[in-house]
């Protein structure tokens, strides 16, 4: 098409050719989808291979016959066309089958093996084995009947070999029919465009899927262009073909890495998660690629472009088998390996097409001369789309919203997969005061207790460590000199994290759920400050360990009371009492905590006020009444206008229970804006921390209550810690 003469006819060219071979996909793609979810698969799989088996047959018998060789050509034509019609069928049955017969936990494996097998594995056999074929049947002679010759032979190959899968099928793997759409069922009770619509409607309203379908087209409308431009772009680089085809392995060589060895090396990633990075990655060296100088950077950014198509491959049929229902699942691959099939296509032809015509243009920017590759600049384009739907996707499927993507990664790589944040939906707001010793936290605590009380609201005043029975014995092994135990610094760090998960669990989260304002005199970051950096232990292995007691819960605002800590230690000793085994510790300890503080406290600032605790109380107060107050009204100030009367529960959640299991099974990743906890805002709203509760963690209010940790409750509703010392 691209040699025709004149622009118009060109374009004419292009489009019936990409017609043609679209045509197939185009019209029986939707139809395959319906009737892998309508009919018992295994019969429509023997089906298809049966009819495959005749016409790979047919295209050699009928060469044979004697016919004119326009009749042989067009009718090979025709059965390739019907062949790969057949094929559309098959696919989507087999591919919605598979995770039928296999248990969740090994479906990336087998995928693994089958990609690995489709594309890297036959191929190369079948490759060999022709040309091995072709040689020793030219040994034999150079007259040989026309039945024997290699291409002839290879159809038979061919058609014996979908004679044989259809026998498997049928007598071997009995269980497509049992499990999942089987026979005994008939089929399906809708019309055929009843079922398609439905389809199509699931895909548009499932976020999950939507993300998967829009992360797969993007990924292979990027791959496509790269195809499309492979030539042009060698060329660029005053490389000849042999700079093609070594780009071109070496894309296949990524993709061989990335499906065989993307799942050892991210490990326990959510694979929703992975699957975009894995697609941002493959855009980002794309972008590499277009910016490439040197065949060597072309050949590592073609690796890297195989291989994170091959790790988005992997995840992406993954994630299809796996997550979504039996019922639906032909329809969705139908989609996608239509979809596919367009972009693809659509891609490598246009690609090609504009770099053909555009070639290489000169700019004179400021008399530079500067060359410009159309080649390049399509990459570019190419690789920010991939960007785009990368990042599109991810955003639409993640399960761990809030949880650094990049920490997660390195913590998958080395592991230790950061914890998605525990199922939780909270009208409350959660405040921790935090500093040195001496600093004033309890002093502030109290007084901003009193303050929001005096407006009406629920307040729980608690603390760490020591909020609950356990705690209260986890705080004297740890605090309690002399005569305490020799702790060392790991298993100090692990009775926090014990103390924490047990205060979460039984006192935050509780009153959380039922609205109150939590004021917590310590939490995590005593943990990062104390144990991390005074006691020196690798700051992520206790932020991971407190996220994992915490089950993510963080709070809505950090209050950082900042002193040196010699004036803080003055007032302890000024309080009387004896030093305890931390705030016995040196000066370069304390030094240490606060430094640690500070550089919390600068790492997110929307989060925390810190505030110079050396001032007078009162000030010190007015600050911090003056930011809740300003946080408590927020954006949902109109919701709830009268400080005196609690958030109104009555409606929340904001979803109906069925659209949050529904929201819970499809769309984990992404909670309503509303709902969203991780900035801190807004604070009095409805938080979700990750989509439905399961049934046993929305605790009973009349059995949520606080243990006190020294004295009986007050009578009234607000539940208090007694005075500490
Ligand atoms: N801004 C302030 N200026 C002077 N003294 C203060 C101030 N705030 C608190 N104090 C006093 O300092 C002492 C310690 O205060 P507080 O118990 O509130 O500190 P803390 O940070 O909770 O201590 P700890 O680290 O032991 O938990 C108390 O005697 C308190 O009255
Ligand atoms: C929560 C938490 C606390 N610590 C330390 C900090 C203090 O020295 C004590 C608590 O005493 P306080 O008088 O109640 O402030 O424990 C810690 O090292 N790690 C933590 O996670």
């Amino acid at each position: 098409a691209a040699q025709v003469q004149g622009s118009a006819a060109k374009g004419a060219a292009f489009g019936s050719v990409i017609a043609v071979r679209l045509l197939p996909a185009l019209v029986l793609g939707p139809v395959a989808g319906v009737l892998a979810d309508r009919f018992d698969r295994r019969y429509t799989m023997v089906i298809c291979d049966l009819l495959r088996f005749v016409l790979f047959a047919s295209i050699p018998l009928v060469a044979l016959s004697g016919l004119s060789g326009a009749v042989v050509v067009g009718w090979a034509a025709i059965a390739t066309f019907l062949i790969e019609g057949v094929t559309l069928i098959w696919i989507p049955a087999k591919e919605a089958a598979v995770p039928n017969l296999i248990p969740k936990s090994r479906l990336e494996t087998a995928n693994q093996l089958t990609l690995i097998t489709t594309y890297g594995l036959t191929p190369v056999l079948a490759a060999v084995g022709l040309s091995a074929l072709d040689a020793s049947v030219r040994a034999v002679g150079s007259d040989l009947p026309d039945w024997a010759q290699p291409a002839q032979l290879a159809l038979y190959f061919n058609s014996l070999s979908r004679l044989a899968t259809a026998i498997v099928v049928f007598f071997g793997i009995k269980e497509i029919s049992a499990t999942g759409r089987g026979g005994a069922r008939g089929p399906a009770e809708e019309s055929v465009l009843r079922q398609f619509l439905d389809g199509w409607r699931f895909i548009g309203r499932s976020p999950l899927v939507r993300g998967l379908v829009l992360g797969i087209f993007g990924a292979f409308a990027g791959g496509g262009i790269v195809i499309g431009t492979a030539r042009f772009f060698t060329a660029s680089l005053s490389a000849g073909d042999a700079a093609f085809y070594l780009l071109f392995g070496a894309i296949f060589v990524g993709l061989a890495v990335g499906i065989g060895l993307g799942p050892t090396v991210v490990r326990d990633m959510s694979r929703r998660r992975w699957f975009g990075v894995s697609i941002v990655l493959a855009s980002a060296s794309v972008l590499f690629l277009a910016a490439a100088i040197h065949l060597s950077m072309a050949m590592l950014g073609a690796i890297l472009v195989g291989a994170g198509a091959g790790m988005a491959f992997l995840a992406g049929i993954t994630l299809l088998g796996s997550e979504i229902a039996d019922d639906v699942r032909g329809r969705v691959f139908a989609v996608v390996q239509t979809g596919t099939r367009l972009v693809l296509m659509v891609a490598i032809s246009l690609s090609s097409l504009i770099v053909g015509v555009g070639g290489s243009r000169r700019l004179n920017i400021a008399d530079l001369g500067i060359s410009v590759s159309s080649t390049r600049l399509l990459l570019l384009v190419a690789g920010l789309a991939g960007i785009f739907a990368g990042v599109s996707a991810f955003r639409q499927m993640d399960d761990k919203p809030g949880v650094p993507v990049l920490a997660d990664l390195w913590g998958s790589i080395r592991g230790r997969p950061l914890a998605a944040a525990e199922p939780f939906t909270s009208t409350g707001f959660f405040l921790v005061f935090e500093g040195g010793e001496g600093a004033g936290k309890s002093t502030q605590a109290e007084a901003l207790a009193a303050r929001l009380r005096e407006q009406g609201r629920e307040v729980l005043l608690t603390r760490e460590p020591g909020a609950t029975d356990v705690g209260q014995r986890i705080r004297s092994l740890v605090l309690d000199q002399p005569g305490g135990p020799d702790l060392s610094p790991r298993a100090e760090a692990l009775l926090y994290a014990a103390d924490r998960a047990q205060h979460v669990a039984t006192v935050v989260r509780p009153a959380l759920s039922r609205g109150a304002v939590v004021i917590s005199d310590r939490y995590v970051d005593s943990s990062l400050a104390y144990q991390g950096a005074g006691r020196v232990l690798p700051s992520d292995e206790v932020s991971w360990l407190s996220s994992w007691a915490t089950g993510g819960l963080k709070p809505d605002l950090v209050v950082v009371l900042d002193v040196e800590p010699a004036v803080g230690q003055a007032r302890i000793t000024a309080r009387g009492g004896d030093a305890d085994r931390l705030e016995a510790e040196s000066n370069d300890f304390h030094e240490r905590v606060r430094l640690a503080f500070l550089d919390l406290a600068a790492a997110d600032p929307r989060r925390y006020l810190v505030l110079d605790a050396s001032r007078p109380a009162e000030e010190v107060t007015a600050a911090v009444a003056a930011r809740v107050t300003e946080m408590l009204a927020g954006p949902d100030a109109a919701e709830h206008p009268d400080p005196a009367r609690p958030p109104d529960t009555s409606v929340e959640p904001k979803l109906s229970d069925a659209e949050l299991r529904e929201f819970a099974r499809t769309d984990a990743g992404s909670p309503p804006a509303a709902a969203r906890t991780d900035a801190g805002f807004p604070p009095a709203a409805v938080r979700t921390d990750a989509g439905l509760p399961p049934a046993d963690d929305h605790p009973d209010p009349a059995q949520a209550s606080v243990t006190p940790p020294r004295q009986a409750p007050p009578a009234d509703a607000d539940r208090e810690l007694g005075t500490r010392r």
